[in-house]
C-alpha cells in the first residue's frame, strides 16, 4: 500500500475547495483589465469598497434559478452567467443609470464541476465587459440547485421612474420583444434553429446606452422582463394613464420567422413573451431617440375603458388581454 496522497479519480469532474474557487473567480473576473477608477477595493476582503459618488445611487437585485429562469441542460453555463448578469444590469438601464459595480451570490449544487463554474464566471465577465462595470464581490455556497443572484449598483442625476408618463407621450422601445420567448421555446423543442431568437434568449443585452440617452427626454421607463403588456401595465398604472400600441411597430421579419418555427402568433410573443430586456420609455418624441422605435402612445386614463389597446394597420383598436410571466400563477 502506498502511503502517498490518495490518487484523484480522474473520471470524476474536478470540484475544488471554496477558497480555491474564489481564487479562480477573482482571476477570471480581473485578469487583463485594470481596477476601475470607482473601485477602492474589489474581490478578496470582507466587502468591496467604492469611491463616493456625487449623484443619487440606484441599487437592484435579481436572481436566476436553474429550472425557473434557465435550464442548465438547455443552456451553457457561460450563457447562464452572462444572462443573469445582463438581467440585473437591465434594471439599471431602466432607471437611466450608469453601472458602477455588481455583486454575485452563487449557489452551486454539489456536482457542479470547476469547469462549469469557470464557464459561468466567464459569462458573467463577458456581460460586465459589455456594460462597462466590474463584478467586485459576492458569495459562494453549496445548495440544492444552481442559482445566480446579482446585485447591481449605478448612479444617475435623475432616476427614470415608472410613474412619470403623461397623456400625449410617445411610447418607444430599445431592443426587440418576443424573440427571447421564441428562443426559449426553440431551445425547449430542440428542433429547428433560429439564431437570432436563440441569441435573444441566451444573450440578452441590458440597454444601458439607451437608458442614458433617454433620461433627459423621457418621463418614465421600465425594462421588459415579464412581457411588454405586463410591464407596460406597471408603467401606465403607476402613471395613472392608458396606452395604445401600434401592432405593426412590434412585428419584424425575424420575429415572424421565429414565431412560425415555434407555431406561435408573433404578436402574442411580442405582447406576452418576456426576457428580451428591451427598454420601454414614455415621453415627448422618445421615438426619435437613437436606438429607439416608436411603438405607441399614452392616453388619459378613463374609468371603464381598457388599459391597453392594440391598433392594427386597418385602424381598428382592440383591448390587449392575456398576461405575461408570473412566478406564482
Ligand atoms: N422580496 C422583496 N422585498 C422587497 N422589495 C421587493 C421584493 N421583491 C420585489 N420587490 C420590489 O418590488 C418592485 C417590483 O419588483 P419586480 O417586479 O421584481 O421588478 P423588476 O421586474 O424590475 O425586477 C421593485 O421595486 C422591487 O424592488
Ligand atoms: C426553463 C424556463 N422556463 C420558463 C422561463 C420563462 N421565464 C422565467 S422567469 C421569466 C420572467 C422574468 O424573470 P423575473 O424573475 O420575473 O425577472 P424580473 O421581473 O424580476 O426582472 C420568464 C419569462 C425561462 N426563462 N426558463
Ligand atoms: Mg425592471
Amino acid at each position: 500500500m502506498s502511503d502517498g496522497p490518495p490518487e484523484r479519480d480522474t473520471s470524476a469532474p474536478r470540484t475544488s475547495s471554496e477558497f480555491a474557487r474564489i481564487d479562480v473567480i477573482r482571476r477570471l473576473l480581473t485578469e487583463g483589465s485594470p481596477l476601475a477608477a470607482q473601485v477602492l477595493l474589489g474581490i478578496g476582503d470582507d466587502a468591496a469598497a467604492l469611491a463616493p459618488v456625487d449623484e443619487p445611487l440606484v441599487w437592484t437585485v435579481d436572481c436566476a434559478v436553474d429550472g425557473v429562469h434557465f435550464r442548465h441542460d438547455l443552456m451553457s453555463f457561460e450563457d447562464a452567467g452572462y444572462r443573469a448578469t445582463m438581467a440585473a444590469a437591465s434594471d439599471l438601464a431602466a432607471m437611466g443609470a450608469r453601472p458602477l459595480g455588481l455583486l454575485a451570490s452563487l449557489i452551486l449544487p454539489r456536482g457542479l464541476s470547476d469547469a462549469d463554474l469557470e464557464a459561468l464566471v466567464r459569462g458573467q465577465r463577458a456581460a460586465c465587459d459589455t456594460i462597462g462595470a466590474p463584478l467586485i464581490g459576492g458569495n459562494l455556497a453549496r445548495g440544492r440547485e444552481l442559482s445566480i443572484t446579482t446585485t447591481a449598483l449605478g448612479a444617475t442625476p435623475r432616476p427614470l421612474r415608472r410613474d412619470g408618463a403623461r397623456p400625449g407621450d410617445e411610447l418607444a422601445l430599445a431592443g426587440p420583444v418576443g424573440l427571447a420567448a421564441a428562443g426559449l421555446r426553440l431551445a425547449q423543442q430542440g428542433g429547428p434553429v433560429h439564431a437570432e431568437a436563440l441569441a435573444a434568449f441566451r444573450r440578452p443585452l441590458a440597454r444601458i446606452e439607451a437608458g442614458l440617452s433617454a433620461r433627459e427626454g423621457a418621463h418614465a421607463g421600465i425594462d421588459i422582463s415579464d412581457g411588454l403588456a405586463s410591464d407596460l401595465g406597471h408603467l401606465i398604472r403607476a402613471s395613472g394613464i392608458r396606452a395604445e400600441l401600434d401592432a405593426a411597430a412590434l412585428l419584424t421579419d425575424s420575429l415572424r420567422e421565429a414565431a412560425t418555427l415555434v407555431g406561435a402568433d408573433p404578436l402574442d410573443l411580442a405582447l406576452h413573451g418576456g426576457e428580451d430586456y428591451a427598454l420601454l420609455v414614455a415621453g415627448p418624441s422618445v421615438g426619435a431617440l437613437p436606438g429607439f422605435t416608436r411603438i405607441g402612445r399614452c392616453m388619459a386614463g378613463t374609468p371603464g375603458t381598457p388599459e391597453i389597446l392594440l391598433a392594427s394597420a386597418d385602424g381598428r383598436a382592440t383591448a390587449v388581454t392575456g398576461r405575461g410571466f408570473d412566478h406564482f400563477t
